[in-house]
């Protein structure tokens, strides 16, 4: 069953279009590495999963959920770590979605946190801003909230970015952890190495799809000659989609 479907969708910044034109599915189960040049759009193809973009043309549904049961880890660059906040409090935003922004947390959801601080390693900093950690970390912090989240989709915008080996093998456990659980889960990456070993599927994007399925026919030199090309010639101040496209806006 398409647990993710994209019908021709365009998202972008200021009607500029920065992925465009993408069609296709991802399973239920499906543990997806989303791979490609700097700039090809995987973060941008992301926010528009979570709905923090709306597309510019063509649709992305979810299988009914809504955006905020995905859960998403952004790139730590996009986290403002200047904000006041302990690292339980951060983790604790994971439960919004089941108790709301104002709900109390009892002690089941307490015992519920500390579970997932503990489950990646951060036990003993439960009271430590978060703008004192060292990126790594941060990158556990981040993982502690979204397992708090519960979600059956899972994105996960290059969750290994500056880690160490064991905190990667670590993080990569939960992961397959996850997919053993048989929730959709999606990573944008740069190690191929990792894709290769890890992520059955793989969508190779250059701002549209170059490639997409099995991660060993995805990964050819071809294919990845072909979306570096791809991304040089994008021209980021192209006009808006032609009339034909933009009349599917949602
Ligand atoms: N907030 C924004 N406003 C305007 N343009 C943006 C914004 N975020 C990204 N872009 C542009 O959209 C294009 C796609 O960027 P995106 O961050 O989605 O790529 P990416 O594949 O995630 O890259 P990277 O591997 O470097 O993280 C780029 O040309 C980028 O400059």
């Amino acid at each position: 069953m398409a647990q993710l479907q994209f019908r021709d969708v365009t998202l972008g910044y200021d009607r500029h279009p920065a992925v465009h034109h993408l069609s296709g599915e991802v399973s239920e189960g499906a543990l997806l590495a989303v791979i490609g040049p700097n700039g090809a759009g995987k973060s941008t193809l992301f926010r528009g999963i979570v709905g923090l973009l709306k597309p510019l043309a063509g649709s992305i549904s979810a299988a009914g959920l809504k955006p905020r049961e995905i859960a998403y880890l952004p790139q730590i660059a996009d986290i403002d770590r200047t904000f006041p906040i302990s690292v339980f409090d951060f983790v604790s935003t994971g439960l919004w979605r089941s108790v709301g922004i104002f709900g109390g947390i009892g002690a089941a959801a307490r015992e519920k946190i500390a579970q997932a601080i503990a489950a990646v390693g951060l036990t003993g900093f439960e009271g430590r801003g978060i703008g004192t950690l060292s990126g790594g970390q941060m990158q556990r912090l981040l993982f502690a909230r979204v397992l708090l989240q519960d979600a059956r989709v899972i994105v996960l915008d290059e969750p290994f970015n500056a880690m160490d080996s064991k905190t990667s093998s670590d993080l990569l456990q939960l992961i397959e952890h996850w997919h053993g659980e048989r929730r959709t889960v999606m990573a944008a990456l740069h190690d191929m190495d990792m894709v290769r070993a890890h992520f059955p599927q793989t969508l190779l994007l250059a701002r549209e799809a170059v490639a997409w399925g099995p991660t060993a026919e995805v990964l050819t030199s071809d294919n990845l000659a072909q979306a570096r090309r791809m991304c040089e010639a994008f021209d980021d101040a192209a006009a808006p989609c032609a009339p034909a496209q933009s009349s599917k806006a949602a």
